[in-house]
């Protein structure tokens, strides 16, 4: 072979490596972001390493030390920034629903998401005409599927504006504009009138408010007498023991990478829900068999970890990503790494389902 030929050939065969490494294998899930367009949210480009950095200082530290220096209401300006920097690479890696589910034999990962979300629906009873609220609604991957799934409208709130515009462009490339609608705003102190919605549901979100009374406060409030709430809550469950250091690890971990200000125990949420004025109508952990185990997904390979590794590397070198997304994915593989353990050992569930009713005459919620 000649010199030019065998290096023409080497290019052409580098050229459809490296499209394949990008474009194909770039997209770990079918979901339409690519590695090449990580951005970090709202942040600028020279700003992503030190929001990094103050992020992780402030969630770093153990829940009572966020407590005990009255941080606790600066925690949703921190949790803005963390899903400034995760939102592109949870929907490059995972999807456009930031959650977990059972997985289920034969069906994709896509499938069981979807299944999880339109029982949310089914629990709240959404159907054509009722109005309801999606606390905290990440890019709008739930919200799309129970607007289809029930053909009710849902209006969907989060705290981070980079994630309303990708939710209101999924929206509009689904074709499901005109019933999902979503707000910025804080879940805490939601721009919405008292009564105005018929069924409100949470999925994986109200875990990063710092008191859960407050969420469910809010809630309750804008529900309608007889209305239905659904959540799935992130837990300790009762296996978890505070004298194990191993245990101990694993919690702080899931807690510092996930923007949370401290996980609470599962026997905790039916009392913060009656405490605002809710009937508590069933309580469940979704992730007991014979669910199957929700964790397995995470465990998706070292190889496919390392491929997206370098692939965030080559991009940084390379100028398209901006600097300190190799270290936000970082924290994200740890993260991973203690979810995982924390579902293994029955420590942690991140789908313990809590159904509650606004009584039809509502007694004053006690304080
Ligand atoms: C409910 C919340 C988010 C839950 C999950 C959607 C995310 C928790 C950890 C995330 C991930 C970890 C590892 C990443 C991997 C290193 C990367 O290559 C591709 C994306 C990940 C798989 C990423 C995807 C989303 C998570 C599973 C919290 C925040 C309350
Ligand atoms: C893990 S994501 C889950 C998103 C969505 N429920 C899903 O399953 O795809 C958590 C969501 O809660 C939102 N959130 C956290 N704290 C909030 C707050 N104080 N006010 C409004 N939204 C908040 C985040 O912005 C994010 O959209």
């Amino acid at each position: 072979m000649e010199v030019s030929t065998a290096m023409w050939t080497a290019a052409i065969v580098g050229a459809v490596v490296v499209y394949w490494f990008v474009w194909v294998m770039g997209a770990a899930e079918v979901k339409g972001k690519r590695a090449v367009n990580l951005k970090m949210g709202s942040i600028t480009r020279d700003k992503v390493e030190d929001k990094y950095k103050q992020y992780w200082s402030f969630f770093r530290r153990p829940k009572e030390d966020i407590a005990a220096a009255a941080d606790d209401d600066n925690v949703p300006a921190f949790v803005d920034t963390f899903y400034n920097l995760v939102t592109d690479i949870y929907e490059w890696g995972w999807g456009q629903s930031f959650h977990f589910s059972p997985s289920i034999p034969g069906l994709s990962h896509r499938d069981a998401t979807r299944i999880h979300e339109e029982r949310a629906a089914d629990l709240i009873a959404a159907r054509p005409g009722l109005r309801v609220l999606d606390v905290g609604c990440g890019v709008g991957g739930p919200m799309r599927a129970i607007a289809a799934h029930s053909g009710a409208n849902v209006v969907g709130i989060t705290i981070n504006e980079y994630q309303v515009a990708r939710a209101r462009t999924h929206n509009r490339k689904a074709g499901l504009d005109d019933r999902c609608e979503v707000i910025c705003g804080n879940f805490l102190e939601m721009p919405f009138a008292d009564a105005s919605f018929d069924g409100a549901y949470s999925i994986e979100a109200t875990c990063h408010a710092p008191r859960l009374e407050d969420v469910y406060r809010e809630v309750f409030r804008v529900l309608k007498p007889g209305a239905i709430y659904v959540s799935y809550e992130w837990v300790t469950t009762a296996l978890c023991r505070a004298d194990d250091p191993g245990h101990v690890q694993t919690i702080r971990g899931i807690e510092a990478g996930d923007a949370l200000p401290g996980l609470r125990a599962q026997h905790e949420i039916a009392e913060v829900a009656r405490q605002v004025g809710f009937e508590v109508v069933e309580e469940r952990d979704l992730a007991l068999p014979p669910a199957g185990p929700w964790w397995t997904r995470l465990k998706m390979g070292r190889i496919a970890y390392w491929r997206n590794h370098l692939l965030v590397s080559a991009l940084t070198a390379l100028r398209v990503a901006p600097k300190g997304v190799v270290e936000v994915h970082e924290m994200l593989y740890e993260t991973a790494r203690h979810l995982s353990d924390g579902g293994e050992s029955g420590i942690f569930t991140p789908m313990h389902m809590i159904l509650c009713r606004k009584p039809l005459a509502a007694p004053p919620p006690s304080s």
